[in-house]
C-alpha cells in the first residue's frame, strides 16, 4: 500500500512523508479504520420517534432541531434564553437566529434553566450545538444528574478549541463527565451551514466515535435523502479538523477583503490544508482525516463563501474593521477567533512550521495589519511542498491514556 502510494504520487521511498506515512501506519495512537475498541455503548435507540434534547438554540442548534424535528423525532430545544424559548412556543420561530425558518410542531423549546435529571435521563438522545468556550461550564452542571450506566446517545456539534487548556471537546467531556462518557460520544463535523439544512439542500457530514454502535446510531438518526452521514473511528482528527479550519476561513476572508483575487485564496486554502494536515499528524492524528468532509470539505466551503462567520471576520478585517466591532455586531459565534489562540500554542509546543495560522493569530491578537500578514507569507523562503511530520506521541497520545485508550 505505501509502496503503491509512493508510486502513484511520485514519493521517494525514502522522503519524509512516506517515512511519517509509515509511522503513522505503525505507531499513531488512531488509525483512520476500522474501529479498534469495545466500549461503553448508550442505551438502546427506539426504533424512531427518539427523544432528543438539543442544548444550545443558536443558528446550528436550531437547524439540527429542525432536521431531526422534520424525521419525526420529538426534539426539545434547551435556550439559555428565556425570549426564545417564549417566543419559540407561541409561534415556531427562534427571533434571534434563523428566524425566517418556520420550525416543526416536533419541537419543544426549554429553558433558560438546564433541565433537571428526571428529564436529562428520559431522553434517548443528547446533542450539544454550545460553543466551545461555554461547554465546560455547562457539561459540570448536567454530569451531576446524568446516569453513566444508562446514557443517552451523546452527540457533540461545535468546532474549537478551549482557550487556557488548549482541550478538545473529547477532553472537556473527559474532565467534566469523565473517561467512560467521553468514549461513548460522538462527534459530528463537516460542511454543514444551518440555513441551508434547514432549507434541506443536499448536505454530507463526517461523524466519527471511538466507537463503532455510537457513530452507527448517530448516522442512523441523521441520515436523510438530503443530508448523508459518512462514518469513522477519528474524533480527534474531526474535531481539530472542525477547529483548524475555521482559523484558514478567517485567513481566506482576510485575502478576499484586501481585494486579491481566486488565485491568493486558492493558495490559502491549499496551503491551509497543507498546514491543518501537519499540525494533525504531528497531534497524532490520522493525515487521512484531513482529506475528508470534515478537512478539506468544510475548509473549502468556509473559505470560500461570505455565509461563514469566520470567513466574514478576516474579510472585515481585510477591509480594515477593527476586530472588537466586528465581534461585536456579528450576531454569532465565529469560533476561530478563539481558537487561533489555542492553535498557536498547539503549534508552538509541537514545532509544527504552520506560517497562516501564525499570521492569523499575529492579525487578531498582536495588531499586525492583514497586509504585511500576506506580504510576509509571500517573502517566506522556498520550501518543500508538503513534510509531513513524525507521529509518534503527541497530544492524542496523552488523550488517549487519559481514556485508557492507549495500545498496551
Ligand atoms: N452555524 C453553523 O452553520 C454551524 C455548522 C456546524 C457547526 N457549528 C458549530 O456549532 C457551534 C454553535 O454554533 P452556532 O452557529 O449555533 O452559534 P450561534 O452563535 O448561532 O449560537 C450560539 C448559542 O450558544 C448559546 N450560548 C452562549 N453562551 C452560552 C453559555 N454560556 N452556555 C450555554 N449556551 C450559550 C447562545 O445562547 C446561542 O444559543 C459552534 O461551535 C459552531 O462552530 C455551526
Ligand atoms: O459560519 P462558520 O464559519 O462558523 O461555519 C459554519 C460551519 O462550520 C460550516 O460547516
Amino acid at each position: 500500500m505505501l509502496t503503491l502510494l509512493a508510486r502513484v504520487h511520485r514519493i521517494h521511498p525514502r522522503s519524509s512523508t512516506l517515512r511519517a506515512f509509515r509511522a503513522f501506519s505503525n505507531a499513531s495512537p488512531l488509525s483512520p479504520q476500522p474501529f479498534r475498541f469495545t466500549m461503553p455503548a448508550s442505551k438502546p435507540q427506539p426504533e424512531s420517534n427518539s427523544k432528543v434534547l438539543i442544548l444550545g438554540a443558536g443558528n446550528f442548534g436550531s437547524c439540527l432541531a429542525e432536521h431531526l424535528g422534520d424525521s419525526n423525532h420529538r426534539v426539545f430545544l434547551w435556550s439559555r434564553e428565556a425570549d426564545v424559548v417564549q417566543h419559540f412556543n407561541l409561534h415556531h420561530r427562534n427571533a434571534k437566529y434563523l428566524p425566517e425558518h418556520d420550525f416543526s410542531k416536533n419541537i419543544t423549546a426549554v429553558g433558560p434553566d438546564l433541565p433537571d435529571g428526571k428529564f436529562l435521563n428520559e431522553m434517548d438522545v443528547l446533542l450539544f450545538a454550545i460553543p466551545t468556550q461555554f461547554l465546560r461550564e455547562n457539561l459540570t452542571i448536567l454530569n451531576r444528574s446524568l446516569h453513566k450506566t444508562s446514557l443517552p446517545l451523546l452527540i457533540f456539534v461545535n468546532k474549537g478549541i478551549e482557550i487556557g487548556t488548549d482541550a478538545l471537546t473529547l477532553e472537556i467531556i473527559a474532565d467534566t463527565c469523565g473517561a467512560e462518557v467521553a468514549k461513548a460520544a460522538t462527534f459530528i463535523s463537516g460542511p454543514s451551514f444551518a440555513k441551508e439544512i434547514v432549507r434541506r439542500r443536499p448536505t454530507s457530514v463526517s461523524v466519527a466515535s471511538f466507537t463503532e454502535a455510537e457513530a452507527n446510531k448517530t448516522s442512523d438518526l441523521f441520515h436523510q435523502p438530503h443530508f448523508r452521514c459518512y462514518t469513522g473511528s477519528d474524533p480527534i482528527g474531526i474535531e481539530l479538523a472542525g477547529a483548524l479550519k475555521n482559523v484558514y476561513a478567517i485567513a481566506a476572508g482576510m485575502s478576499d477583503g484586501l481585494g486579491y483575487e481566486n488565485n491568493t485564496r486558492a493558495s490559502i486554502i491549499t496551503r491551509g490544508l497543507a498546514e491543518m494536515t501537519c499540525i494533525g499528524t504531528a497531534y497524532g492524528a490520522s493525515p487521512l482525516t484531513f482529506l475528508g468532509l470534515a478537512g478539506v470539505g468544510d475548509l473549502f466551503l468556509t473559505c470560500s463563501s461570505s455565509s461563514s462567520r469566520n470567513y466574514t471576520v478576516g474579510y472585515r478585517l481585510g477591509q480594515g474593521e477593527p476586530l472588537q466591532k466586528i465581534i461585536a455586531t456579528l450576531g454569532s459565534v465565529a469560533e476561530g477567533v478563539s481558537t487561533a489562540k489555542g492553535v498557536k500554542t498547539i503549534i508552538d509546543k509541537l514545532g509544527v512550521s504552520a506560517p497562516i495560522a501564525e499570521r492569523v493569530y499575529e492579525v487578531l491578537y498582536q495588531d499586525k495589519a492583514t497586509k504585511t500578514a500576506v506580504q510576509e507569507l509571500m517573502d517566506l523562503p522556498p520550501s518543500r511542498e508538503l513534510e509531513l511530520p513524525p507521529t509518534a506521541g503527541g497530544p492524542a497520545k496523552q488523550l488517549m491514556d487519559k481514556l485508557g485508550l492507549s495500545r498496551g
